[in-house]
Order: C-alpha cells, then structure tokens, then sequence
C-alpha cells in the first residue's frame, strides 16, 4: 500500500506572510492540493506564527468537512498548553508532536522518549481520549523505538531531514537508509505506525519508501512547495503521489 500524501502548507503561509495580502490562498493552495489526490493537510501553527496563523486552522478544518471529507488534518507542534487549546475547534485527525523549542528555525530532531515520558504519556493520551490519532516526532534510531512505544502513541514520525540532506553523497544517503530501515523494523517490532517527513522530495520519496515498506503516510512542503512553482500545484501533487508509489 502506498504511503498516504498529507500536503504540509507552511511554506505557502510563508509566502503569504510577506505581505499585508490574502494571497497565494492558505486555503486555495490546499483545495488544489486535495483535488489532485493528496490525502490531506498538514500545518505546524509555530508559537510566533511566522507562517500558518491559528485563524488557518479553521479555515482549513472548514474546507475539508465542506468539500473533502475523507481527507486528514494533521497539525504538527509543541505539546504546550497554548497548542492544545487550538485542537478542540481545529478538530484534526492527527496530532504530530515535535519537541520544538517555539524560536527554533526548523524541526531538526526528534524527541528523548525515555527522558521525556513523563511530559508525553499524559498528554498522549488526552489526546487520544479525544479522539486523535497520535504521531510523536522521532530520529530514525532503533534504539529509541521501545521507548517511543510506551509513551502510548499510534505512530512515529521519522524524521527525515539528515536524509534529504544527502541529496548530492549517495554513500551518505545509504547509510541514512539503512538508519531507517532499522528504525522502521523496530517500529513494526512494537507495533507502531510509521509517518515520515522533512526534506522529502520526488527524488528521494521512492528508495525512502523502499526502506520502509510499512510507511503509513509522509508530510511534505519545502520541497513540494518550490516544484508547485515549477509545475503547478496540481501536477506536483500528481507527481509527488506517483513518487509514493501510486498509480496516477
Ligand atoms: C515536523 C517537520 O519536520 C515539519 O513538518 C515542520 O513543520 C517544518 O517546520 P517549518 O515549515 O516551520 O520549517
Ligand atoms: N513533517 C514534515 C512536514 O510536514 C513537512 O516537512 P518539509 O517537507 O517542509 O521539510
């Protein structure tokens, strides 16, 4: 089975941001997005809202239960009380918490499981209570994926940022291969899902799919953002889910 697309709309938001304007459309982009097959939406509303606003939420939530109702809202961030507070009208399918500090620059690693499992297991499970499917932020590392288990979530997320940075050392990116199928193995070990994301692209998404046979979904933006430039929001997504392994 394919992994599932869920477009990441950051970088869109980012480009809206520049200006005192109301577009390229948070909600526009993610419409084309889901009519060219994507199976849903992801956004990582940042504390300082330097790219999707907490007002995108709803607007997002509301296009899809109007227009695409079996696509998925994932909303990826810190587990502060102040993100919380965003889920009950968002309503997402998915959660992706990250241990994101609220002024770094990007995502670039995944959580301590064994050393943090007091902040986690609580509020793993609030969330699920509600309703939400849970996917923790998590380096590629077996040794890690026991500890990820006993936290209760439904899923990791590997993440996939040293990856995509091997893009021109081939050596380097086998190796990172290799770091996930050994991730990915333990991960079907304990029984959890696995997600993937971070610097995905239509070159690298088939040998990471290849790795990782099992892989329920990857959340894509940069880099599915700067093709959509090249050849238009629809056909990237096209081409993007031809990438995942489908038949488009
Ligand atoms: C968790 C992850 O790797 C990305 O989904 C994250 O949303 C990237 O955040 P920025 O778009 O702010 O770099
Ligand atoms: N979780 C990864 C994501 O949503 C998008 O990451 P990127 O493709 O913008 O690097």
């Amino acid at each position: 089975m394919p992994a599932k697309l869920s477009v990441n709309l950051n970088a869109v938001a980012m480009l809206r941001n520049r200006r005192d304007l109301p577009w390229p459309s948070v909600v526009d982009m993610g419409r084309i997005a889901l009519q060219a097959g994507a199976h849903g939406l992801t956004v990582h509303p940042r504390p300082d809202q330097r790219h999707i606003r907490f007002s995108d939420l709803a607007d997002l939530r509301a296009l899809i239960d109007a227009e695409f109702p079996g696509a998925e809202f994932n909303i990826e961030g810190y587990p502060s009380e102040d993100f919380l507070a965003l889920l009950p009208e968002a309503r997402p399918e998915q959660v992706t918490l990250v241990p994101d500090d609220p002024d770094q620059p990007t995502s670039d690693h995944g959580w301590d499981f064994a050393g943090q499992a007091d902040l986690l297991r609580p509020v793993v499970a609030r969330l699920k209570a509600d309703g939400r499917r849970v996917s923790l932020f998590a380096d590629p590392e077996a040794g890690q994926i026991a500890a990820a288990a006993a936290t209760g979530t439904d899923r990791v997320e590997f993440y996939t940022g040293p990856y995509g940075g091997t893009h021109s050392d081939p050596d380097a990116a086998g190796q990172e291969l290799e770091r996930l199928r050994s991730a990915g193995a333990a991960a079907l070990q304990e029984g959890l899902g696995v997600n993937a994301g971070h610097d995905l692209t239509v070159a690298n998404l088939p040998p990471l799919a290849a790795a990782l046979p099992q892989l329920a979904e990857v959340s894509i933006g940069h880099g599915l953002t700067a093709d959509a430039l090249e050849h238009g929001m629809a056909e990237t997504v096209r081409r993007f889910r031809r990438a995942c392994g489908e038949t488009v």
